[in-house]
Formats: C-alpha cells, structure tokens, sequence
C-alpha cells in the first residue's frame, strides 16, 4: 500500500533523523512505536505529504508522494489519506457539517451530505451534525475527527496518539471505530501510540528504536 524507502528528515543541520524502509499492503493495521522524541509523528506527517523528508521516497496508493505540489497534493491527500491527529483540529466557525464538506471539497469531490449523514449516523453524532466543534465533548470531537478521516474513503488511516487522552472504555471505543472503518474502506490503518491498550490488539510492529540520528 506505500512504500517507504531511505527517509531522512533535518529539523536543523545538526539534527537528523534516519528511518528504516517500511513496506505495507492494503488493508493491514499497523502499530507505529517508539519512544518519545524517535520521530513518530515526522513519520506520520512525512507519510501523509504534510513534511517532505531530505532524503528518500514515499510510494502511496501507486504514486510517488513527494512529486506531488500545491493543490494537487492537497487533493492526493484528501481524497487518498485520512489524518486523525493528537488534537482534532476543526474550525471552530464552520458545523460540525461543514466542516465535513470543507473535507469533501478541499479534496476536490463534490459535496455529499447522504455521505456525511451516513458516516456521522455510524459514529453516533448524526444529532451533532448542527453543533459548532465547542459545544462538542473532548470525546465526540475525537469522534469527528474519525469520521473526517474516513469520510472521503481513504486508501490509507494515520492516526497520531488517539487513545492517550481517553479512558478505557473511550480508548476501545475509538479503536473498534478505527479498525471497523479501516475495514470499510479497505483502508490500510496505522496507529502511533505509546498506549499499552493499543499495543495488544494490533499484531503488525513498525517500531523505530531509539533516536535515530545521523
Ligand atoms: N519543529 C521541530 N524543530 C526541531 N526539532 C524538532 C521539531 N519537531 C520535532 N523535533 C525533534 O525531532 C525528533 C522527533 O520528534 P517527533 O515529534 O517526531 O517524535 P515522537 O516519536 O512523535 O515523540 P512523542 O512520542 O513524544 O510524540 C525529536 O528529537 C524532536 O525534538
């Protein structure tokens, strides 16, 4: 599904960070592990074209990630890659509504409400559909950013921490609605997560040792 080959990052000259190649097929959920400061969430912003790495290449869905520019990266991404970050990040004017559509149309598809109805009715917010993302609670703007992540039928699911702020019962929660979506679209999943509770429902390890500097 991508493929990753010889990536290295620079935050400065000074600081490298050098990944291991990582290859994945269509439709696997994957852990992203390590210690803190080992470059998870460079690797998930590398994998999703929001940060191009120094060095290396980034097959995903077929294309090479990296030659893509402007708006048509914006629209690879939209309509290929859903992003669940650490925070939810939903403009705070827009519905929970529009901001879906701005989902739909930054990805350069037409606007769907039957799509949106049919994914906020799966993730239990349909009633929400109306409310700004402050009148929302910390665990149904998660959920947002679920449905904004898997509203455009993603061929690939990044999630960036998704549990740590969670209770249990939120925590399994959000994980069966990712792995269940995941499924939905065929999509590959992978989580970066120093939670214990992801670590034991997920087999496939992509673990990035210590520091890796160059
Ligand atoms: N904007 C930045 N400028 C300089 N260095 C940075 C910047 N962002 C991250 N780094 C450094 O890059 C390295 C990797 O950071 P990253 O956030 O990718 O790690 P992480 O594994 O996701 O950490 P955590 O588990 O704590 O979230 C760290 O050493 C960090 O200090």
């Amino acid at each position: 599904m991508f493929q990753l080959t010889g990536i290295r990052y620079n935050y400065t000259s000074e600081h490298t960070l050098s990944f291991p190649d990582w290859t994945t097929t269509q439709g696997d959920n994957w852990l992203l592990t390590g210690i803190s400061g080992s470059g998870k969430t460079t690797l998930l912003h590398m994998l999703a074209g929001l940060r191009k790495p120094t060095q290396g290449t980034a097959i995903v869905a077929g294309t090479n990630l990296y030659i893509l520019s402007g708006s048509k990266a914006d629209q690879f991404r939209g309509k290929n890659i859903g992003l669940v970050l650490q925070k939810p990040h939903l403009l705070s004017v827009l519905t929970v509504e529009e901001n879906l559509l701005l989902t739909q149309y930054m990805a350069g598809l037409p606007q769907n409400k039957q799509r949106i109805k049919e994914v906020l009715t799966i993730l239990g917010l349909l009633d929400k559909r109306n409310s700004r993302p402050h009148q929302l609670s910390q665990g149904q703007a998660q959920r947002i950013s679920i449905a904004r992540a898997v509203l455009n039928r993603p061929k690939l699911i990044l999630a960036d921490e998704p549990t740590s702020s969670l209770d249990d019962v939120n925590c399994m929660r959000v994980l069966d609605l990712l792995e269940t979506q995941a499924a939905a679209c065929a999509a590959t999943l992978v989580i970066a997560t120093h939670d214990a509770r992801v670590k034991k429902r997920i087999t496939n390890h992509f673990h990035l040792d210590s520091v890796q500097m160059v």
